[in-house]
């Protein structure tokens, strides 16, 4: 059997969009949800693997800017919509896909790939790492008791129509997004998603409702949730599920958790997918009652070491010599040396002793500071061959606010 890949022409988006589906399942999904996803397509940049007329492979890219260590915005290529026909597995199919796409967007001048998996293992092997991770927790809102700072008071709630807030929820969100590395600039389009809320995804839940923080007339923060009801004989013991919790400032923060915690006829407060260094985890009177768990969240890959470790900058000076191991993209392979610290960095290919060795998955999920070195190199994924290298790298790679990307893609 031979396949072809070749990029998608939009007038065979359904049928290559009826892979996708059918290799997650092939669950009917809400004509709003596919709609979304096709005007978010950017076919240039997505792939179909044919066999004769028949399409059996899906996979995409999205021009995505991503946030780093240090707040520049880095073109990334956001990988999506990854499937190969059931019919079709374990042929190389994927592979060959991965091989293409990677060297589609280092033409592109894209030095980074990310991606959100559905299995992490499948990645790994194309030099993905888990760069980032999100927390899921509960809070039993009836024995967990909320500090809120000073000022939280003055904060004004106010509950508004999701879609009529939309701009002033996209606003707050256009001010963190360089807070913090692994959120992406918004592209045209995207700002349909947090609004994206077909019934059939509900599972009993809500409407997507909005409320918003205000100070001084100023929106500073909003929180997009639903309730789930739920009765017992006892009486009411619904759920909270928030969808999304934005804040400028901690007491508005604070404000809205405050406000979720309280919602009457609900007994806990669903959380997911937040950042491992969420302020909520400090203002609750018993963290291991919410039972946290924590799994990963975005992949990083890097295409062009040297542009990918040139666009970010390093919390502690750093001059280490990297021995980079990518067999998959063998263009990075060999030794680098970056110098570096908060201002800028450098990273140039040399001959010079290798001070750390890695492979290029180690580094992709050491990138956004929220993997250390240190800790990989624990699990024997990491070697150091100069004394002190290791500690100055993870050091150097580390990253005072956890990344984190709000959003599946
Ligand atoms: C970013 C995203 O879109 S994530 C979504 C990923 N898609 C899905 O999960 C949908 C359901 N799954 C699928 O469609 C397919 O199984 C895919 C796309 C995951 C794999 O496609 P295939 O064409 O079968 O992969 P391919 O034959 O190239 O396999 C390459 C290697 O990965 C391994 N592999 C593939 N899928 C998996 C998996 N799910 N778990 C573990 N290993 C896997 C194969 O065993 C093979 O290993 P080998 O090189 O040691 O022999």
């Amino acid at each position: 059997m031979t396949t072809e890949l070749r990029v998608l022409d939009p007038a065979e988006w359904d049928r290559w969009y009826e892979v996708l589906a059918l290799a997650f399942g092939g669950v009917q999904e809400d004509p709003e949800e596919i709609r979304l996803w096709r005007d978010l397509t950017e076919h240039d940049r997505f792939l179909g693997a044919w066999d004769g007329d028949l399409p059996v492979g899906t996979a995409g890219a999205f021009s995505f800017r991503l946030t780093v260590p240090g707040g520049a915005s880095v073109p990334a290529a956001g990988v999506t919509m990854v499937s190969v026909a059931g019919t079709h597995r374990r042929r190389g199919i994927l592979t060959s896909m991965m091989r293409r796409q990677l060297s589609d967007v280092r033409a592109w001048g894209e030095p980074l790939a990310v991606l959100t998996a559905s299995e992490p293992e499948i990645y790994g092997r194309f030099g993905y790492g888990a760069a980032s991770y999100t927390t899921h927790a509960t809070i039993d809102t009836h024995r967990v008791r909320l500090s809120v700072p000073e000022g939280t008071d003055a904060v004004a709630l106010r509950a508004v129509d999701p879609a009529a807030a939309a701009e002033a929820c996209e606003a707050v969100y256009a001010r963190l997004v360089p807070t913090r590395p692994g959120m992406l600039a918004r592209r045209p389009g995207w700002e349909r998603l947090p609004l994206l809320d077909p019934v059939g995804n509900r599972e009993g839940a809500s409407a997507r409702q909005c409320v918003l923080a205000e100070r001084d007339g100023e929106v500073v923060g909003f929180a997009l949730y639903a309730i789930k009801p739920d009765w017992s004989f006892a009486g009411p013991d619904g759920s909270v599920v928030p969808h999304q919790v934005m804040a400028l400032e901690p007491a508005a923060e604070a404000a809205l958790w405050r406000f979720l915690c309280s919602v009457d006829l609900t007994s806990r407060v669903r959380i997911h997918s937040r950042p491992v260094d969420d302020g909520w985890q400090h203002l609750v009177s018993e963290l291991r009652r919410c039972e946290p768990t924590v799994r990963e969240g975005l992949f990083v890959r890097l295409v062009e070491v040297g542009a990918a470790l040139e666009a970010r900058t390093y919390q502690a000076p750093v001059d280490v010599v990297f021995e980079v191991a990518d067999a998959f993209c063998p263009w990075n392979e060999g030794r680098w040396r970056l110098t570096g610290d908060t201002k800028g960095a450098v990273c140039v290919r040399t001959s010079e002793p290798a001070d750390v060795e890695l492979s290029v998955r180690e580094l992709g999920a050491a990138y956004l500071g929220g993997t250390s070195l240190v800790s990989l190199a624990a699990a024997g994924r990491v070697r150091e061959l100069r004394g002190g290298a290791l500690t100055e790298a993870s050091v150097a790679f580390g990253s005072p606010v956890a990344p984190w990307l709000p959003h599946g893609f």
